[in-house]
């Protein structure tokens, strides 16, 4: 999949957030999308799912069926989880059963809820079954970390994995560094409407270490500002 000369601005006379942006994905491979909050993460990934079209430019070889995660998934819809995930379905012709999902992502007990009862955590793993039901070949998931429990957040590199062994193109939007669970991705760094492609990341060691819980903020702020990416602070002693 490529993006050739993909330029993007909200409205006529919107400020440019993209500008001639060029950059490719293999199939079978992952792409992480870094910047800092508001440079246009969230504007990339809608382009590449055609969410959005392009205002200039083309985005050629998009493979199909496409699963999109938004970054907070729209609950404000009169259906249960099981029949929203039903009617999706119905939507593709070859799928993945509903319950499948429902089963993996831990959303059992809220097959007959309401999606506007749902948590937001729980509405963020509905998002996510409704983009995987159709065994997309491109998938596109906004901070798909955000708001989801230990349990689902382990099963991301899992379904990344999946998705592109079966040849299928992945890209994620990461601002809170968790890039160290895709290995072998290559990265997207978005800053002043351009997007600079990075090699394949190096593989990444992880170091878990144990600092007093009064120091564990300072410690995680002093590891960033060092160049690092901090995957997670835990407060409670597992050691
Ligand atoms: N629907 C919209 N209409 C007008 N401007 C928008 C719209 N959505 C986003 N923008 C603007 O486009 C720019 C890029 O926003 P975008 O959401 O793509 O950034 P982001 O990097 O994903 O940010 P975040 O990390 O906070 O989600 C911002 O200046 C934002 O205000």
């Amino acid at each position: 999949m490529r993006l050739d000369g993909v330029s993007y601005r909200y409205g006529r006379r919107g400020a440019w957030v993209l500008r001639d942006v060029s950059v490719d994905l293999p199939p079978g491979g992952t792409g992480v999308v870094l910047g800092r909050n508001g440079v246009g993460k969230s504007t990339l990934l809608q382009l590449v799912a055609g969410v959005l079209r392009p205002s200039a430019g083309e985005i050629r070889e998009r493979p199909g069926p496409v699963g999109w995660v938004p970054e907070r998934f729209p609950a404000d819809q009169p259906f249960t989880v099981h029949g929203y995930l039903t009617a999706m379905a119905r939507l593709h012709p070859m799928t993945d059963p509903v319950d499948t999902w429902i089963d993996r992502l831990g959303l059992t007990a809220y097959r007959r809820t309401r999606l506007g009862d749902l948590s937001k955590g729980t509405a963020q793993k509905v998002g996510l079954a409704q983009a995987l039901i159709p065994r997309p070949k491109l998938l596109v998931l906004d901070e798909p970390w955000e708001g989801l429990d230990a349990a689902a957040r382990e099963l991301v590199p899992e379904i990344v994995e999946e998705v592109t062994a079966a040849g299928g193109i992945v890209l994620v939007s990461d601002h809170r560094g968790e890039t160290g669970r895709l290995p072998g991705a290559i990265t997207w760094t978005v800053a002043d409407g351009t997007v600079t492609q990075g090699d394949v990341a190096q593989a990444h060691a992880v170091i878990e270490i144990a600092v007093p819980a009064a120091e564990a903020e300072a410690t995680a702020a002093d590891l960033r500002a060092a160049g690092h990416d901090v995957i997670a602070v835990r407060t409670k002693a597992v050691v």
